[in-house]
């Protein structure tokens, strides 16, 4: 198992060790104590699963204040680009995003800390995205940031035309109205 750190300090790439044998293949997908070691201490008390169409675009999404959430973030079927944007107001890389495309081909992961706005792209058919979170889900404490708001810079590879967002998502506040982190 490999963890990259990206260029947002924090947020890693995992890229686990996959055995290929005339069967098929295995992977360790989660070792809480590489994890801890290599990444951050963690505490996962939450795993969710979503399947979504080409054009899906779920987020930007985040948890507020004390609910905010550390994801540890893949794809086990199909194609997404995923985008984590850092809302942490005293933070270096404040307004800055990674985005990272993860598939069912290249099994990486992606983690990312509190503090971060997070969402992604489908470019496949479809695509079932899992995770785990380190705090529940705490629907009064949900906020959306807009995906294509200007001062973000984020390319999204598919025309607007053709994304499929629900009504949260099309509705979400611009950096300079968001709520953020310390
Ligand atoms: C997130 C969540 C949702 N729900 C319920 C609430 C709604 O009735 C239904 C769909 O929720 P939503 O439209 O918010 O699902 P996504 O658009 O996939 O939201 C997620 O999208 C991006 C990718 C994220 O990073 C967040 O984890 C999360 O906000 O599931 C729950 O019961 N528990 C939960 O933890």
């Amino acid at each position: 198992m490999e963890f990259i750190e990206q260029k947002i300090p924090g947020v890693f790439i995992i890229e686990p060790k996959v055995f290929g044998d005339e069967r098929g293949y295995f992977m360790e997908t989660y070792r809480k104590d590489l994890f801890d070691a290599n990444v951050a201490k963690t505490e996962f008390l939450q795993d969710n699963e979503s399947c979504s169409t080409y054009g899906v675009l779920r987020g930007l999404h985040y948890q507020t204040g004390e609910y905010s959430q550390a994801k540890l973030v893949r794809v086990i079927e199909g194609k997404v680009l995923d985008v984590a944007v850092d809302l942490r107001k005293s933070s270096p890389t404040f307004g800055q995003h990674v985005a990272v495309e993860l598939s069912s081909r290249n099994k990486r992961q992606l983690f990312i800390p509190r503090g971060f706005a997070h969402g992604f792209l489908v470019l496949s058919e479809t695509a079932v995205f899992t995770y785990k979170v380190d705090n529940v889900y705490a629907p009064n404490a949900e906020a959306s940031l807009q995906f294509n708001d200007p001062a973000l810079q984020i390319h999204w590879p598919v025309p607007e035309s053709e994304m499929i967002l629900s009504s949260k998502d099309r509705s979400g506040k611009p950096l300079s109205e968001t709520i953020l982190f310390e």
